[in-house]
């Protein structure tokens, strides 16, 4: 089965236990409850995908996993089931599964799907951290999901426990990786020192340096990889139009939708300010647009992923900030009308469409200073080893000498400047683009989730070590 499902194990010394036929199979082989495997069939899961039929029983045997599966190939329910069936029913004394996400969409999205599948089902008790929830009594829930940052300072003020914690779960497990985050989740993961504990660790991407960096925090996991290592879901046809400067985009776009395109549509865009200037210049084509970036209060945030899932609004535009792991059902094209910084953000972006093995499409906008970067070319490769046709000459394009996009001392994708949306076509993009020295710098969080609120009255009395340490000296 592993063969033709394209499953690759790695790291098992043989051990590796076998991928399930089928859901019911959970009955016999691991006393999964009725009542569980008749919510996943209300829930219209009949039949596992790849990485649920292997990486499910390797979670549930124990082993620590590092699994690598195609965007929108079910790896979300792959991690919580076996959490579900594990941890039973509900006890008190401390969390014992953790769940980390890099965005608060996307742990919220976990967090509602786990409660569909838990309601009624094992009276598991979950919470989401949350501004609102950063002040709950932890001890009385059983699965805690959370962004790092809002964990860690948690843990600083301590304020929870995770020595009882059995499960802990990366969901996309690079960008938890990447530079920013690596201080927060080691202290995530010092703190789970059970010594029960199973880790795993999940992705669409894993690039070799981050897949160093992510085994330093397990011990000899199993490395399970579905499909082609770092590519494309193959449901998705992509393709790159070109748009000469970046005044064409807009026609372009224009032209697009004028041709008829099915919604929901996600278009991305690099950075909030051309979110906000391109959700501006469509707002009056008749088209019902929603727009989402980092700079949005939490409800705004909130409001605008419930009415895209809701179908109220058609167009979503949005920055990489819902590149990672959402899933809106039946997303029938992304745009990026902003070349994306790197394969792995193209392979994210594109990823919100095509998912659950439906059919998706994917339009990349690319300009002539995208081309001079050199950036078509590592782009052009992820369509080719996917199946789509790419013209030769992209695949050999790497850019002009001096024109080649830097890279940041800090591995971080670094935007490139570009001339504003409603930039005259034949101007001088130097002329409008704006100058990076002289722009005014507005004072910025180091990453979105630093925004923690300050400490609940409640909180500011003794922490739990020091009532601990007394009691001790008691
Ligand atoms: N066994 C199944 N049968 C039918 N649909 C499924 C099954 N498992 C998951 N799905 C559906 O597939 C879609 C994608 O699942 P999920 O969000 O878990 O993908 P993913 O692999 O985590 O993607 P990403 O890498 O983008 O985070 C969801 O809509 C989910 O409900």
């Amino acid at each position: 089965m592993r063969k033709r499902l394209k499953m690759r194990v790695q790291g098992a010394d043989g051990a590796c236990p076998a991928p399930l036929q089928g859901f019911e199979e959970l009955h016999e082989r691991y006393k999964c409850g009725r009542r569980l495997l008749e919510r996943m069939r209300e829930a219209n899961f009949k039949e596992p995908t790849p990485i649920q039929r292997q990486a499910v029983p390797i979670l549930c045997s124990g082993s620590e996993l590092l699994a690598i599966a195609p965007t929108g190939s079910g790896k979300t329910l792959a991690f919580l089931l076996p959490i579900i069936m594990k941890l039973g029913t509900h006890e008190e004394g401390g969390a014992r599964a953790l769940l980390l996400a890099p965005t608060k969409e996307l742990a919220g999205q976990s967090a509602r799907i786990l409660r569909i599948l838990s309601r009624g089902v094992s009276g598991l008790k979950s919470c989401l951290l949350t501004k609102a929830t950063a002040g709950n009594d932890f001890s009385k829930v059983d699965i805690v999901v959370a962004t790092p940052m809002r964990l860690k300072i948690l843990l600083q003020h301590d304020k929870i426990d995770l020595s009882k914690v059995l499960y802990l779960v990366l969901d996309e497990a690079d960008k938890l990786f990447e530079m920013g985050f690596v201080e927060q989740i080691d202290a995530v993961v010092a703190a789970c020192d059970n010594k029960d504990v199973t880790r795993a660790l999940f992705s669409a991407t894993l690039p070799e340096k981050v897949e160093e960096l992510a085994r330093s925090v397990m011990a000899r996991p199993i490395r399970l990889t579905v499909g082609e290592r770092n590519s494309a879901s193959n449901t998705i046809s992509q393709r790159m139009v070109f748009c000469g400067h970046e005044a064409g985009k807009l026609l372009a776009l224009r032209q697009i939708i004028r041709e008829g395109i099915k919604p929901p549509v996600i278009i991305f865009t690099q950075s909030k300010e051309r979110a906000k200037h391109l959700a501006k210049e469509l707002t009056g084509d008749g088209l019902h647009i929603g727009l989402i970036h980092a700079e949005m209060s939490d409800s705004k945030r909130e409001e605008q992923v419930d009415r895209f899932r809701m179908g109220e609004t058609w167009v979503l535009i949005a920055t990489d900030l819902m590149a990672r792991g959402m899933d809106f059902v039946g997303v029938s094209t992304v745009i990026n009308f902003d070349f994306p910084g790197s394969p792995t953000s193209y392979i994210h972006r594109i990823g919100r469409s095509g998912r659950a093995g439906r059919p998706g499409a994917a339009i990349t906008f690319f300009t002539e200073e995208d081309a001079q970067r050199g950036d078509l070319k590592p782009i052009a490769n992820v369509m080719k080893n996917s199946g789509c046709e790419v013209p030769e000459w992209m695949l050999n394009h790497t850019g002009e000498k001096g024109l080649r996009r830097r890279k940041r001392k800090d591995g971080k994708e670094d935007n490139p400047r570009r001339a504003p949306l409603d930039m005259p076509m034949g101007a001088d993009p130097k002329v409008y683009a704006p100058d990076k020295k002289k722009r005014k710098k507005t004072p910025r969080k180091k990453n979105d989730d630093e925004a923690m609120p300050p400490l609940p009255k409640k909180w500011k009395g003794k922490s739990k070590s020091k009532e601990k340490k007394e009691k001790e000296k008691k």
